[in-house]
């Protein structure tokens, strides 16, 4: 069986989801097939406003009418007769939607990320359900399957973490059967704790989704279909040229991945590399063509790879006292950051100094200078970016920092990382 995931871009609109039932039929079938779908277009966005609205006790009516009105507006194309059941289904998740959103005046939001993923949760729920219709009116006979009830995990909201054995058993135990008859469209980024609870895996995690789907159905090929024709060494809305790799190994693509190259979300190659199941990064913008294969493989010489990350934010601390950085002064700064669920894009020590360079978030950030300003110490910049090159020469390295302010810098014999404003 294989596995194929849809991204928020590849069902944006109308014309996105007859494109998705073409690539179905012409390479996957009617069986043996599950497609694990992502959020229309821009709708996790929006929705994270919705609620910021909600859990602030504004009023979010507009907000979530415009959301309603952007998904009501593809059903309208794709579903010309008005008293289909699809009509009836959207307006419920949105009356769903909309209780959940006002409990929050009469129970005010005490944990941000928990209501967080009771929110933005409901994009997938809405995807999935209208190409779940849509494939059926075209002929494609399948099962809508609920992901949080299969893809179980604890309840660290927004990031939570995958019980692989209990997902693996349930998964392994209902979803061969109804493979062999239909196939099955479920919700990427979503979870569900064990009483009921419904967690989401990590900003763009539908990638994991599907890598979690495939791993635990033994799939011979997980397929995502992207706007892009595979993996490239750049990001093309920012490089003008760039090169389309043709396989690329799992190490050198979960060190992409964990640079910043948004094309994959970092926890999705693990899974596939434990079972040595292929990834193939593919254009729904033209199926038939190659793509890139992503699989056990070696290569001696790579060109040049680019990740750019934004909005980062330098933070450097020292010890009040004048005494060197010791393990016990990192053993503090690291359990700050990881309470705070801070991740270290970069870091480096000098005798009295530590900086770490993270994605810059205000609150987060408050928070550990609040908790670490007795004992250290602490500057920061931001409205930074971090350059990552993966094997790169020195045409790339000046190619990169020209013009740029250096503010830290670091290589290893494989990868050069910069961090600029
Ligand atoms: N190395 C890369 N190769 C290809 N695309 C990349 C790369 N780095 C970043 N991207 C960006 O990733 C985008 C596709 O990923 P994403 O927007 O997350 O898709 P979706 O949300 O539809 O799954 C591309 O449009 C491209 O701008
Ligand atoms: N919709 C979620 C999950 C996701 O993975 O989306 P996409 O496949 O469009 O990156 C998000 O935007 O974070």
């Amino acid at each position: 069986m294989k596995v194929f995931k849809f991204g928020g871009a590849s069902v944006k609109d109308a014309s996105a989801l007859q494109n998705l039932a073409q690539v179905v039929s012409a390479q996957g079938g009617e069986k043996e097939l599950l497609l694990v779908v992502s959020a229309m277009g821009k709708t996790t966005n929006a929705l994270e406003q919705v609620y910021d609205l909600a859990s602030a006790g504004h009023d979010f009516s507009d907000a979530l009418n415009q959301n309603r009105q952007y998904h009501l507006a593809i059903v309208h194309e794709l579903f010309p007769n008005r008293e289909h059941p699809i009509y009836e289904r959207l307006e419920h998740q949105f009356a769903q939607l909309q209780q959940v959103l006002q409990g929050f005046k009469s129970q005010p939001v005490t944990n941000y990320d928990k209501g967080y993923d009771q929110v933005v949760s409901f994009g997938e729920l809405l995807s999935s359900v209208i190409v779940h219709y849509f494939l059926q009116e075209q002929g494609i006979a399948n099962a809508w399957v609920d992901s949080r009830k299969y893809i179980q995990t604890d309840n660290t909201w927004r990031e939570a973490r995958v019980d692989w054995a209990w997902t693996e058993r349930v998964i392994k135990r209902d979803l061969p059967d109804i493979l062999a008859q239909q196939l099955i469209v479920t919700q990427g980024f979503l979870g569900g704790t064990n009483n009921g609870l419904t967690t989401t895996l990590g900003r763009e995690g539908s990638d994991f989704s599907a890598a979690i789907f495939a791993y635990c159905l033994d799939a011979e090929g997980l397929y995502i279909w992207k706007d892009v024709a595979g993996l490239l060494n750049a990001d093309p809305k920012r490089f003008a040229h760039t090169v389309r790799y043709h396989m690329l190994d799992y190490q050198e693509t979960v060190e992409m991945a964990y640079y910043g190259a948004s094309v994959i979300h970092p926890k999705t190659i693990k899974p596939l590399a434990n079972k040595s199941i292929p990834l193939y990064v593919k254009s729904f913008l033209d199926p038939t063509a190659e793509g890139t294969k992503i699989c056990d493989c070696r290569f001696e010489k790579l060109s040049p790879a680019y990740i750019v990350k934004d909005n980062q934010c330098l933070i450097s601390f020292s010890a009040k006292d004048f005494t060197f950085i010791s393990e016990k002064n990192l053993g503090t700064i690291f359990n700050a950051l990881s309470e705070l669920r801070l991740k270290i894009n970069l870091m480096q020590n000098s005798a009295i100094s530590f900086s770490i360079c993270t994605d810059y978030n205000e609150q987060r950030l408050q928070k550990l200078l609040d908790t670490l300003k007795d004992q250290f110490t602490i500057h920061y910049n931001t409205g930074l970016q971090l350059f990552t090159i993966k094997n790169y020469d020195n045409e790339s390295i000046q190619e990169i920092t020209k013009g740029k302010e250096v503010l830290l810098e670091q290589r290893t014999r494989t990868t050069f990382q910069v961090v600029c404003r």
